[in-house]
């Protein structure tokens, strides 16, 4: 029934939905994919913008070519949080605390939906994924290294 979400969904944001957060939903897929593609068919996985910078666009280059470098491929476009994602995914995942704040604008008054830091289940406490854009690729790799140990762990704890 339509009251019940789906415990395995989840949404992976941060501000302009080009940079962090593709990264972090391709990372996941590939880490639901390589435990069981079974499981990958039972994930409801997506990414979206708590800003309307970017809706529309595909993630930013230097985010295509640090997924593409690990054999990755995003396909995603850059959509903003509606009220409707809180009651579809079990969790919402941001990137930094200014996400969180920012997602909550969005939420309706009560839901049930996990609102959370995704750097929390990182096994190296790295607990913040910050904001590459104005950074080179170096920063992409970072991001891209704390989102695979970070998207492992949450696997394994909510699986
Ligand atoms: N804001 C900030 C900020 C602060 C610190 C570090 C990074 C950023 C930063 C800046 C961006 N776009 C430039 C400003 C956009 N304009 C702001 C005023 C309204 C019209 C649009 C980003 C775009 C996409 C993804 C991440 C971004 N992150």
């Amino acid at each position: 029934d339509e009251g019940k979400v789906n415990p395995r969904s989840v949404l992976f944001i941060c501000l302009g939905n080009i940079c962090r957060s593709p990264i972090a939903e391709a990372v996941f897929r590939q880490v639901v994919k390589e435990k069981e593609q079974e499981l990958y068919d039972k994930w409801v996985i997506d990414s979206a913008a708590t800003a309307d910078y970017h809706v529309g666009e595909p993630p930013d280059n230097r985010a295509e070519s640090c997924l593409r470098r690990h054999g990755i491929s995003s396909g995603h476009i850059v959509r903003q949080v509606v009220p409707e994602d809180f009651e579809k995914f079990n969790y919402i995942l941001g990137m930094d605390h200014e996400n969180l704040k920012n997602l909550k604008r969005f939420a309706p008054k009560k839901t049930a939906c996990k609102m959370e830091l995704l750097g929390q289940w990182d096994p190296e406490h790295e607990l913040i994924i910050e904001d590459p854009y104005y950074g080179g690729q170096a920063g992409f790799d970072t991001v891209y290294e704390q989102c695979v140990r970070s998207c492992r762990a949450f696997l394994e704890a909510v699986e």
